[in-house]
């Protein structure tokens, strides 16, 4: 079942701006799916209008079922998102941050609990948001982004500044959560996370989907032994440097 589907999608910004030049992709269900491509390729751009946060310019868009921009109150109520620079609410601890999302989609005290377990957050249940190290702070942003028990999760850069011990936590999150039957929508840099976390990835560049295929089939075709070396070479046959 496809959970995204996206449809010679456009976005031109202020009348002028080419920011996607008619994107067409699926994501199906269950699946980690990773947005990839250089700086200003266009990842933001999908995942906000993936996620209600902007309108698309034109083409067509459907989450689970539903039609984006029309149904995005629908949309709404079944993703999760894990913003880049997640802003809890620093002089809350981490419970009352939690506690916070889980009624505002009114869940129950039980399900508090339960998201700081499995986000390992039980010991640090009454540190303040702004005290904890900024690995933390992305477990508390994960926790929040579940307290709707959402079907779709959008992760932008979710490992930006995180020290190597912290990246493989939450590559393990990542996991958990797939392993639950939420389907993942990750943008990223990293392109060994992209490599360990994806089924199937997708690389914006200049607004245009590139290539949509699994980390081993970009491998096989450029003949390399790491995603990263196949992407520059990919980027290399486009002719960019980046
Ligand atoms: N609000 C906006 N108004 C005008 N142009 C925009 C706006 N937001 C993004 N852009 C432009 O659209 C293009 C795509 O931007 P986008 O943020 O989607 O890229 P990205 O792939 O996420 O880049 P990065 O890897 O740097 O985060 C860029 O040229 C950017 O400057």
């Amino acid at each position: 079942m496809k959970v995204i589907d996206a449809e010679n999608l456009w976005k031109i910004y202020n009348k002028r701006k080419e920011a996607l030049k008619g994107i067409t992709f699926s994501v199906n269900s269950g699946e980690v799916f990773s947005l990839l491509g250089p700086n200003g390729a266009g990842k933001t751009t999908t995942v906000k209008i993936l996620s209600c946060m902007i309108r698309p310019t034109r083409g067509k868009v459907e989450v689970m079922g539903y039609n984006v921009p029309d149904e995005c109150g629908k949309v709404r109520e079944i993703v999760g998102v894990v913003p880049q620079e997640f802003q809890g609410f620093s002089d809350l601890t981490v419970e009352e941050n939690i506690s916070y999302f889980v009624k505002l989609y009114r869940g129950d005290r039980s399900q508090v609990d339960e998201l700081m377990k499995t986000l390992g957050l039980l010991e640090y249940r009454k540190v303040r948001f702004r005290n904890l190290s900024g690995g933390y702070k992305r477990r508390v942003a994960v926790a929040c982004s579940l307290a709707g028990d959402p079907k779709l999760l959008f992760m932008d850069e979710p490992t930006v500044g995180l020290d190597p011990r912290s990246r493989r936590d939450v590559w393990n999150l990542i996991n958990e959560v797939k392993a639950k039957g939420i389907t993942v929508l990750l943008t990223t840099h990293y392109l060994d996370e992209a490599q360990r976390l994806s089924d199937r990835i997708g690389i914006i560049y200049d607004g245009k989907i590139v290539r949509l295929s699994s980390p081993k089939e970009l491998m096989e075709e450029f003949r390399k032994q790491t995603l990263e070396e196949a992407y520059l070479a990919l980027m290399e046959s486009l002719g960019d440097s980046s």
